[in-house]
């Protein structure tokens, strides 16, 4: 039994696994997680291992703190991953989009495959149908962009996510979120359509804490999983494990 711990800048996500199924699954802020975490290491004795992806404020020694007698797994650059890694900085490349990419490889095969993850940021990583792992691009997320607004403007409120009622804002929250909203969708569909035609042998996996708020408003057919990093990471953990 594995317990799968992804730490994003905005939240901790965590799950236990029982083979690739999930039989728990937590959304932890950061203030609470070593209690969370123990709780969870209680409640599952049949943890033996925990696998964490990390590219918030937490790092392998937080963990090492915990003092929980399991195998504790921290996926870094230096880890296996099924993908040929072709981007120029690796040691700079986020560890979540390595996984993410990772379990896009392991799940869809022979594919090209786009992975977007909206999350504190939108992040694009495009993997080609030979596993080369080709980089993609890092965008604000939507409560970065509410949050901008209203914080390096005079008079824009902060709002938080909501949907425009139109394309054209007829007022100033209206047009906030005609603004954020619509044009993180837009962004979205923008770096699909660029990418990719409609002979192309291709998936789009849109994931992270607003995939849910955005999945309908995207004009293109995407895969919508809020849990795709936590079972790339399962995975990836077992890639490493063969
Ligand atoms: N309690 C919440 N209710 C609604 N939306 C939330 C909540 N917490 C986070 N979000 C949304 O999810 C996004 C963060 O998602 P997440 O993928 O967990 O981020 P990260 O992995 O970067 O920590 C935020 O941009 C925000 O829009
Ligand atoms: C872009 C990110 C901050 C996204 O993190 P998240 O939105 O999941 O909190 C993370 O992937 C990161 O720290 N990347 C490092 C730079 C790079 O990927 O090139
Ligand atoms: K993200």
């Amino acid at each position: 039994m594995l317990l799968a711990i992804d730490v994003g800048n905005t939240q901790i996500k965590l799950a236990v696994f029982e083979q690739n199924t999930i039989i728990h699954k937590e959304i932890i802020y950061y203030q609470e997680w070593q209690i969370a975490v123990k709780k969870n290491l209680k409640k599952f004795k049949k943890i033996d291992n925990i696998v964490v992806a990390s590219v918030g404020k937490l790092n392998k020694e937080d963990f090492f703190d915990l003092n929980a007698n399991v195998e504790i797994n921290f996926i870094t650059s230096e880890s296996q991953f099924p993908f040929h890694n072709l981007y120029a900085t690796p040691n700079t490349l986020g560890i979540d989009r390595m996984v993410l990419s990772s379990g896009a490889v392991l799940q869809f095969p022979n594919k090209k495959r786009l992975v977007i993850d909206a999350g504190t940021c939108i992040t694009y990583d495009f993997i080609d149908e030979n596993d080369n792992y080709l980089g993609g691009a890092i965008s604000p997320g939507i409560r970065l962009r509410y949050e901008s607004l209203h914080n390096y403007t005079a008079k824009l409120p902060l709002l938080t996510k909501e949907n425009p009622t139109n394309i054209i804002g007829n007022s100033t929250n209206q047009s906030i979120h005609s603004g954020v909203v619509n044009g993180v969708a837009m962004e979205i569909d923008g770096f699909v359509n660029y990418n990719f035609n409609e002979n192309d042998n291709f998936i789009i996996i849109l994931t992270g804490g607003d995939a849910e708020f955005l999945a309908d408003r995207l004009k293109n057919t995407i895969f919508a999983n809020s849990n795709f990093l936590l079972e790339s990471l399962n995975q990836t953990f077992q890639y490493n494990h063969k």
